[in-house]
C-alpha cells in the first residue's frame, strides 16, 4: 500500500499539484488519469523520489519515504519496478540485456542465476526466442513485454507505469493492461499506472483518482465513472463520441 498524504509540489512558484491525498491498494490495479499537463507524471516522479515533494508525506506501507536518506531511498527503490513512458529500453542492448541490466545493477547473484531469472521474467510475458534480438528489431507490443519483464525482475512490491500502452493498437494496449493487471495479482503488488486510455480505465481500474489542474478531483471505481456527476471528470472522460454512446446506453439500461 502506498499512501499520499497532502503531497504539494511547486516549481519556481508554480504550484503543480496540490494536496493530493490518496491511497493505493496493495492487490490492485490503481489508475491516474487527467488531462495532460495535469500532473500525473510529476505525482508519479514524487513518489519514487526523482522530484522532492514541497509538502506532504509518501507513505510505502509504514515507511515514510519523504523522510528517508538518500541511502534508505535507494534501498526502497528496489522494491520497485518501473514502465517509464516509450518503454525506455536501452538501445544499445539485447533484449535479454535490457532485463539483466536490474539484475546487474542491484544484485549479487552469479551469472547463471541472473540468466535464469531474466528467463524466467521473459517468458512470464509471453516472448519467447528474442533474448538476442535489440529493441529495434523487436514490435511495439513486444518492447513493452520487455519493459514489463525488466520492472518484474527484482521481484517488486510497487510497480509503476507511466502510460504503459502509448503507441499501442487497441487489442495490444489490452493484452498490455491484462498482463499488468495478471502480475498484481499473481505477485500481489501495488501498482500504479498513470494513463489516458479509457479503454484501460474500464478494463483493470480498480481503483482510478481523476486529477485536474493538479488537484484530486474525483476517485472511485471503474463501476463508478459511468454514474458519476463530476463535471470536469465527465468532460474528460466522456470526451469521445464513442464514450458518450457508452454513457448514454448506460443511462438508458438504469432508467429500465
Ligand atoms: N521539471 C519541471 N519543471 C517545471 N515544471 C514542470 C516540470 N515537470 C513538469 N512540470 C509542469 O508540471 C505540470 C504537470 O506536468 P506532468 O508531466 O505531470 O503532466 P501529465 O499529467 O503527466 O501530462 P501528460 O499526460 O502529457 O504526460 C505541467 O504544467 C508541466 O509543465
Amino acid at each position: 500500500m502506498i499512501r499520499c498524504i497532502n503531497v504539494c509540489k511547486t516549481f519556481d512558484d508554480r504550484e503543480v499539484l496540490s494536496n493530493i491525498d490518496t491511497t493505493f491498494e496493495k492487490g490492485k490495479t490503481n489508475l491516474i488519469i487527467g488531462q495532460s499537463g495535469s500532473g500525473k507524471t510529476v505525482l508519479l516522479k514524487c513518489m519514487v523520489g526523482l522530484h522532492e515533494v514541497t509538502s506532504g508525506d509518501i507513505m510505502y506501507s509504514e515507511t515514510n519515504f519523504s523522510a528517508l536518506s538518500n541511502k534508505q531511498r535507494s534501498e526502497e527503490r528496489k522494491k520497485i519496478g518501473m514502465i517509464f513512458q516509450g518503454g525506455a529500453l536501452f538501445d544499445f542492448a539485447t533484449v535479454e540485456g535490457n532485463v539483466l541490466f536490474p539484475l546487474n545493477m542491484f544484485t549479487n547473484m552469479s551469472e547463471e542465476e541472473k540468466l535464469d531469472r531474466a528467463n524466467f521474467c521473459l517468458r512470464r510475458v509471453n516472448l519467447i526466442n528474442v533474448n538476442h534480438l535489440y529493441p529495434s528489431q523487436i514490435s511495439g507490443g513486444m518492447q513493452k513485454r520487455v519493459a514489463i519483464a525488466r520492472a518484474i525482475a527484482l521481484n517488486p512490491k510497487y510497480l509503476f507505469c507511466d502510460e504503459p500502452n502509448s503507441g499501442l493498437d487497441p487489442i495490444t494496449a489490452g493484452i498490455i493492461d491484462n498482463l499488468i493487471k495478471e502480475l498484481t495479482i499473481e505477485y500481489d503488488i501495488t501498482t500504479i499506472i498513470n494513463t489516458h486510455d479509457m479503454n484501460s480505465v474500464m478494463q483493470i481500474g480498480d481503483k482510478v483518482m481523476f486529477i485536474h489542474e493538479g488537484k484530486k478531483w474525483w476517485e472511485g471505481s471503474k463501476d463508478d465513472i459511468l454514474d458519476s456527476d463530476n463535471p470536469e471528470l465527465n468532460k474528460f472522460v466522456f470526451a469521445s463520441e464513442m464514450a458518450q454512446m457508452v454513457k448514454k446506453y448506460h443511462n438508458r439500461l438504469k432508467m429500465k
